[in-house]
């Protein structure tokens, strides 16, 4: 287990500074949620700490470190709310694609192991799929492909799954059963998760920040109360969720 820093990262494409002198710690086994108007800079800073920036175009600052001195590289999963699953392979296929990827059983016809085959059809009971493990995506609903996209993120086992919308095209209620499967079934993963929704970001939250300005810069974190998934009867959420709507709603009308 070790924290993730971000030391005075920022990033410029062009003239365009979308943050800058960013601190900010992800917290072993803890989520850190990230709320912010559209075109902030939320995706870019993920990305950004996912290492997935491309860095001809454009000017990068700070540093990325984790605490236990070891690079951050290979140690991440990403989810997001493009579930992304190949859609001419079946859901077990698209689960088990990064270890067919780094073992070179992409193209061959050759077979997983048996171990990794059972690891895929376990992930898959856990998120209640296993009888669609020879299905194609596309016939599958919205919340059933994000819960692939969730297994295929628990196959790979990381300690840090960086999340971006992952729940967003979702209706509210199968929204909510998502967010109760992946905070139990990430329990004890560092978890950086962007969201539009404050009501997500409270539930799920250890600490909630709010990226805003241009450049962007990171409000002090908001720590609800309680374990997580908090529990909608909160009376503390409801009011907190009231406050960060307000905070959003006026970013919005002087942006
Ligand atoms: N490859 C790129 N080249 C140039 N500008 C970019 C690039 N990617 C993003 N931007 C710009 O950087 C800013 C931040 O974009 P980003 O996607 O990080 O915002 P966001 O907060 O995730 O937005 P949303 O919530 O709408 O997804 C925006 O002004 C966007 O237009």
């Amino acid at each position: 287990m070790f924290d993730v820093h971000l030391h005075k990262v920022g990033l410029a494409y062009g003239d365009l500074q979308v943050f800058q002198q960013l601190d900010l710690s992800l917290k072993a086994g803890q989520w850190t949620c990230l709320l912010g108007g559209s075109g902030v800079g939320k995706t870019t800073l993920l990305r950004m700490v996912a290492g997935l920036v491309d860095q001809s175009d454009i000017r990068v600052e700070g540093r990325v470190t984790c605490d236990d001195g070891q690079p951050l590289a290979g140690r991440i999963a990403w989810m997001s709310q493009q579930d992304s699953l190949l859609p001419w392979a079946t859901v077990l296929d698209n689960i088990t694609i990064g270890e067919r990827l780094r073992t070179r059983k992409f193209l061959r016809r050759s077979r997983l192991s048996s171990e990794a085959l059972d690891r895929a059809h376990h992930m898959l009971e856990l998120v209640g799929l296993d009888e669609k493990a020879r299905v194609l995506p596309q016939n599958l609903s919205g919340g059933q492909r994000q819960r692939v996209a969730l297994a295929r993120t628990l196959f790979e086992d990381r300690p840090v799954v960086l999340m971006d919308e992952p729940f967003g095209a979702l209706d509210a209620i199968t929204r909510l059963n998502l967010q109760d499967m992946a905070c139990d079934l990430l329990a004890g993963k560092t978890v950086m998760l962007i969201t539009h929704d404050p009501l997500e970001a409270l539930r799920l939250g250890h600490a909630v920040y709010h990226l805003r300005g241009h450049p962007a810069q990171l409000t002090d974190a908001i720590t609800p109360p309680g374990k997580i998934p908090r529990s909608l009867d909160n009376a503390e959420l409801m009011t907190l969720q009231g406050v960060l709507l307000d905070r959003l709603r006026h970013e919005e009308s002087v942006a």
